[in-house]
């Protein structure tokens, strides 16, 4: 048991964040992902490009195990994670958020967040209140901290604005020890101001914790990651830093429709 610890914890260590292989997802005759391969490093930050229906939600499902590919393979941490359910692979430190609000709109800022620590923590749950010395509770103040809504702990999130309820389910993710997140739109709907916010809170978040986003403002993709994957129809069109992608005639083509420069 210590040795397969050990080796578990040097795979770990050497492998890639992430390691996708010749993924693919057929929907019946749709061909939604055809032989993706992408790898992503230890805190690397990356982004997911491309027009609407080129499958970037669909490789999120496939990564997460919500839609298990229909061929290729998905290494997490070095671990073969392809057939694994969605639970084993949140409890390997892989989190995501979505287009629509997954919140509890009734409930406060903190009372998601601790909902959240709950939820990826492996102890039996209690329907008393905690107290504020409960490492569940700490832990929910310290995401609380780090997405910057402590002043709003007790506020229900009915009441939040639009951007500070994006900003609570980017704190919901960082419940337990994530090690990757996906964030799918996280600036959807936010104004100016709140994408600015935005970009400065994905850029603040810890060191060691990776993230892919998704993201049509490329206004804000661009400047929160180290790397970037264009998809078209199903397919990786392109790879590469932020300021080759956007001066890509191909990809400003494929992206932004044909009227394009
Ligand atoms: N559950 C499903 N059943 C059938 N077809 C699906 C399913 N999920 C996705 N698709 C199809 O797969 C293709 C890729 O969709 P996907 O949602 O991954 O694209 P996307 O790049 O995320 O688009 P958007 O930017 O609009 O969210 C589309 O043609 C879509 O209709």
């Amino acid at each position: 048991m210590a040795l397969e610890t050990t080796t578990a914890a040097t795979r770990s260590m050497s492998a890639s964040a992430l390691e996708l292989q010749g993924v693919s997802r057929h929907f019946g005759a749709l061909v939604a992902l055809r032989d993706i391969t992408i790898r992503v490093e230890h805190g690397e930050r990356r982004a997911v490009l491309g027009a609407n229906g080129a499958g970037k939600t669909t490789l999120f499902n496939a990564i997460t195990g919500d839609f298990p590919p229909t061929a290729g393979s998905i290494r997490f941490f070095g671990e073969d994670v392809t057939t694994l359910p969605a639970a084993e692979r949140i409890r390997r430190g892989l989190r995501r958020t979505y287009q629509n609000s997954q919140l509890f709109k009734g409930l406060s800022v903190l009372d998601n967040l601790f909902l959240a620590v709950r939820g990826v923590s492996r102890g039996r749950f209690s329907f008393r209140r905690p107290g504020l010395a409960d490492p569940a509770m700490r832990s929910a103040r310290e995401m609380m901290d780090a997405v910057r809504l402590s002043h709003l702990a007790q506020t229900p999130v009915a009441d939040l604005a639009h951007g500070q309820q994006r900003q609570l389910e980017i704190g919901m993710a960082l419940a337990g020890a994530p090690r990757l997140i996906l964030f799918d739109e996280p600036a959807a709907g936010l104004s100016s101001v709140e994408r600015r916010e935005l970009v400065e809170l994905l850029k603040g978040l810890p060191e060691h914790i990776a993230y892919i986003i998704i993201e049509h403002d490329l206004d804000v993709a661009l400047r929160v990651v180290d790397y970037c994957t264009v998809m078209h129809n199903g397919e990786m069109f392109k790879e590469g830093r932020p300021e080759e992608i956007e001066a890509d005639a191909d990809v400003q083509r494929i992206y932004l429709g044909d009227g394009h420069g």
